[in-house]
């Protein structure tokens, strides 16, 4: 329930469920400090301390803190520096962090927003025993795609495919690397200066170690973008599932709004609450395709994507060859970064 309370003062769209902490979490405190403070290891030369940095701006808010533009002082580039904080006993959220750190560690990869380094801010001095976790990482000029399409609404399909071709790349290297995003959705997916998207935020992912999902990963995310059988395990199947299928899920469902210009699995006017959700992700057999002008190839590409029962949705190596995201040249987007910046 605390982490539901720290996330929910969150965008229209999310509503978390309350993840269930496991009583032998709340017994391994000391071991989770441990391990968060061995997951701090700067991995910029460069940047050996968070005072190298000078704050420029807010560039947004998320769940879990605030990240801001930084210039590094003696060599005028520019990061994004994602805070994280938290209270002592926000047990959970210590744990997605060190796992987040760990995660970005090990990513590299020209579809993955880059980590430059990772910070233990030690006492905040606000009185609750609370410390802050810093990231350093890439900065992506054009903002998010949430942010590209709270003012341009929509996308042409030719700038939707490039999109879908950079997260299915993205995709594949993690989940090569067994790595499940986990919260595949627009505020998550970053566009730089030249209009390259690379997925950001890996707060919710895990790797995934032989076995399927552990119960306390399931629910977390954010619930409009979650498949099936994240929502409802028992009525999908989901403790079968690994959690892959679940990022192409959620592809499936950004595409689809980059294309209708809303959240697409319920109406305009509707309220995006628990039951709402409930009913539009996990009831009826089949997805249907909102009327809206789009090619065979898109439709076919967020069928695959959007098939409830995750042993039958395509796989990311499935998709990557699909026609959609074959059309001319997918590596650029440059269509919409001229949407992003210049309006
Ligand atoms: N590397 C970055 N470069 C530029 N802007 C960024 C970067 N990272 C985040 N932002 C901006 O900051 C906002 C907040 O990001 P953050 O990752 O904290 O939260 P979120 O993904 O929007 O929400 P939540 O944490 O609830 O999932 C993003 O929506 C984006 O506009």
């Amino acid at each position: 329930m605390t982490l539901v309370r720290e996330r929910r003062h969150q965008q229209a769209l999310k509503l978390s469920l309350p993840p269930p902490i496991p009583p032998a979490e709340l017994r391994h405190r000391t071991l989770l400090s441990t391990l968060l403070s061995s997951s701090i290891s700067p991995a910029s030369p460069c940047i050996n301390n968070l005072s190298d940095l000078e704050k420029l701006a807010v560039l947004g808010h998320g769940s879990g803190g605030t990240v801001y533009k930084v210039r590094h002082r003696s060599s005028a580039s520019i990061y994004a520096l994602k805070v994280l904080r938290f209270t002592e006993d926000a047990v959970t959220i210590r744990l997605q962090a060190a796992r987040e750190a760990e995660i970005l560690k090990r990513v590299d990869s020209p579809y993955i927003v880059r980590c430059h380094g990772v910070f233990n801010n030690g006492i905040t001095g606000n009185g609750d025993g609370g410390s802050d976790l810093c990231f350093v990482m890439e900065y992506m000029e054009a903002g998010s795609l949430h942010d590209v399409l709270r003012v341009r609404r929509r996308f042409p399909e030719k700038v939707i495919y490039g999109v879908a071709r950079r997260v299915l790349e993205g995709l594949h290297y993690l989940h090569g690397m067994q790595i499940v995003h986990g919260d595949i959705k627009p505020s998550n997916l970053l566009i730089n200066a030249i209009g390259h998207v690379k997925i950001a935020d890996f707060g919710v992912s895990h790797v995934v170690a032989g076995k399927p999902n552990n119960t306390c990963d399931f629910f977390m995310g954010t619930s409009a973008y979650m498949s099936p059988e994240r929502f409802d395990p028992e009525r999908w199947g989901g403790d079968c599932s690994d959690g892959f299928a679940g990022d192409v899920w959620s592809l499936g469902v950004v595409v689809l709004e980059c294309l209708v210009g809303h959240f697409p699995l319920i109406g305009p006017g509707q309220k995006p609450d628990w039951p709402t959700l409930m009913c539009a992700i996990c009831f009826g057999e089949k997805m249907e395709m909102p009327e809206t002008a789009a090619s065979p190839e898109f439709q076919s590409f967020v069928c695959r994507c959007l098939e409830k029962d995750w042993r039958k949705r395509g796989t990311v190596a499935e998709l990557l060859s699909h026609p959609f995201v074959n059309k001319g040249c997918c590596d650029s987007t440059e269509g919409l970064v001229d949407y992003a910046l210049n309006g």
